[in-house]
């Protein structure tokens, strides 16, 4: 690896050890969201969104509670410009939403980004260049000074349109590359724009700070965010906004760290679609305020349906590891983990009853599962899912959950080992319906000793059974007898578990019935008939050869 090819040196420390006020603190309320779906999103798309999807997505932003929404850079070209035009001269912005539209800093594409917005009552225009070094050098050739001037004359030309535009336009101004930027050369830039446009607490500067290029470790990020807000001539005249980029992986931790130290808004995209690796994900950073007891102040209730529709707009999956969204986020294939969600849904299960309350009322505290994916619209049905790297806990859950039946904890082990060698053999996930199809072949099968149900009579059925039984020279007494109610998937109104000692070996069975009495009689006939399965195939009850031909 030619490791010697990337620099090493950090950013200059931009605060003193012992001031940073952002370290330790957590949210306690959520930002401003702002969402670039439609502008960030969709540049970055192979197929960028054409007019019925970037309407579908808007339309979802809306419903989700977004309140400032990028609609696009409409100079970019006829369908970025229609998509506009329509949604300002359709009256299709609701009043609570403020809508804002991309320009870089070039006259004719300021000129044509005000020619979109014509006839708006309220929008934003975000004015944005490039600020760092490498990007002054190579991509602008202009000097500091230079860029300062393109920053003066674009926010002065922007002041001129929009005062002559009509409408309340305020503005929003991205140093783009300011995590890469010279500290003191992004203040200067950001405090000019600041005064250009004569920011106060009444009409706001947006200042948006992007890590364009995510570059440097979340907290270094913080510092830079920290450092600015103390610093800007009008921070009171100034929304301060972060754009974090993932291209590190760590979007999500430099947004919180962001927040921490002073970051009033956040712009992002649903899912973290974006350039390279991404924006970062407005529906993460939500749903971890979300989980942490803090109002989000975003509806996502119901996360299939916006990762469908954003599925939709973007034509882009969302993977399955993806935090809240993903298939497989709310799952366990391990035993233990398993175990453990299991027993803790029966907590909970159990807390709910004793309060007489729903289980939806109770603070959530499921190990293993950070946020109750009911409240997310998912449902249980996923949250255990059975491999070889399962265990009996979680056949058990799905056993309950599905059929409604309760396996004893004996039953569960061995039981659990006989879906162990199933899924060895196969090397695949076990389906539920499997699980129950393998539950019924193991213990549904009385084989020869099925005849045998004629005897259970008088009294006590399964006693007099068994005293039938012994007749035929078989050494068997029940050591368990387990009788429950059938749940309402497993066709039956009861159910019986039978561990019985065979020749002093303990087997198990089960059975089904539309009586109690019905349902323990097929249970001792179940683990009998396992028993003789165990003696043809050369087991430890050598006296039940003998009593299968009694039999026939
Ligand atoms: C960080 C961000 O996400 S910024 C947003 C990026 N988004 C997009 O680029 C998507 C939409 N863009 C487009 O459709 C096109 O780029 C257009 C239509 C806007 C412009 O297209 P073109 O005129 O062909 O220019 P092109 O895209 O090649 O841009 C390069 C030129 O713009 C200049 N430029 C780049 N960014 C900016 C900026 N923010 N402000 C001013 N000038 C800029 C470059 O220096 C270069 O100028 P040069 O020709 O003098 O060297
Ligand atoms: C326009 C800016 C905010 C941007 O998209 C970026 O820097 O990534």
């Amino acid at each position: 690896m030619p490791v010697h090819r990337y620099r090493r040196a950090e950013p200059q420390a931009l605060l003193e050890p012992g001031t940073r006020t952002w370290l330790g603190r957590s949210p306690d309320r959520a930002p401003l969201w702002s969402s670039v779906d439609l502008r960030d999103g969709n540049q970055a798309l192979a197929h960028p969104m054409d007019l019925r999807r970037k309407r579908k997505m808007f339309d979802l932003l809306v419903r989700l509670g977004f309140k400032d929404i990028e609609i696009g850079y409409p100079s970019a070209s006829e369908t970025e410009f229609e998509f506009v035009r329509q949604l300002v001269t359709g009256g299709r912005i609701p009043d609570d939403v403020t809508v804002s539209v991309f320009t870089p800093a070039r006259p004719e594409l300021i000129d044509r980004t005000f020619e979109a917005i014509r006839g708006t009552d309220r929008a934003v225009v975000h004015l944005c260049h490039a600020t760092a070094c490498l990007w002054r050098e190579v991509v602008f050739r202009k000097t500091p000074s230079e860029v300062l001037a393109l920053a003066q004359e674009s926010a002065q030309h922007m002041v001129r349109l929009a005062d002559h535009a009509g409408g309340d336009i305020r503005f929003e101004y991205s140093p783009e590359t300011f995590n890469v930027t010279e500290p003191e050369f992004a203040l200067e830039i950001a405090n000019t724009v600041a005064e250009i446009v004569d920011a106060t607490p009444e009409r706001p500067l947006t200042l948006n700070l992007p890590s364009t290029v995510e570059m440097h470790a979340p907290n270094v990020f913080a510092d830079q965010i920290e450092w600015m807000s103390r610093n800007l001539d009008r921070r009171n005249g100034i929304i301060l906004s972060v754009h974090p980029h993932n291209d590190r992986g760590t979007a999500v931790a430099a947004a919180e760290f962001a927040l921490a130290a002073g970051a009033d808004r956040v712009e992002g995209t649903l899912f973290g679609n974006g350039e390279r690796t991404g924006n970062v994900c407005l529906v993460t950073l939500a749903l971890n305020l979300f989980s942490r007891g803090v109002d989000p102040q975003l509806d996502l209730s119901d996360i299939p349906a916006v990762r469908r529709a954003v599925e939709e707009c973007n034509q882009m999956p969302v993977p399955d590891r993806h935090p809240y969204a993903g298939d497989l986020v709310f799952t366990a294939f391990s035993g233990t983990h398993q175990d453990a969600i299991a027993k803790g849904m029966v907590h909970l299960e159990d807390r709910a009853g004793a309060a007489g309350v729903p289980l939806g009322e109770l603070p959530w505290d499921v190990p293993y599962l950070p946020v109750d994916p009911q409240d997310l619209g998912r449902s249980y049905e996923a949250v255990i899912r059975v491999n070889s790297q399962s265990g009996k806990g979680g056949i058990a859950h799905v056993l309950r959950t599905r059929w409604g039946i309760e396996l004893p904890a004996g039953l569960r082990a061995e039981f659990g080992q006989v879906i162990q060698r199933v899924t060895d053999l196969s090397g695949k996930e076990v389906e539920p319906g499997q699980i129950w199809d393998v539950f019924r072949a193991e213990y549904g099968d009385t084989g020869d000793w099925a005849g045998f149900a004629a005897f259970a009579s008088g009294g006590d059925p399964v006693e007099a059974l068994l005293a039938e039984v012994r007749g035929c020279g078989v050494d068997a007494e029940v050591e368990q007898l387990v009788r429950d109610e059938g749940g309402p998937g497993s066709g039956a109104a009861h159910v019986c578990y039978a561990q019985l000692l065979v020749a002093h070996e303990p087997v198990w069975g089960a059975g089904l019935g539309a009586t109690s009495h019905a349902a323990a009689v097929q249970a001792v006939l179940s683990a009998l008939h396992r028993s003789g399965a165990r003696a043809a195939d050369g087991g430890s009850v050598p006296q039940l050869a003998g009593a299968r031909e009694g039999v026939r």
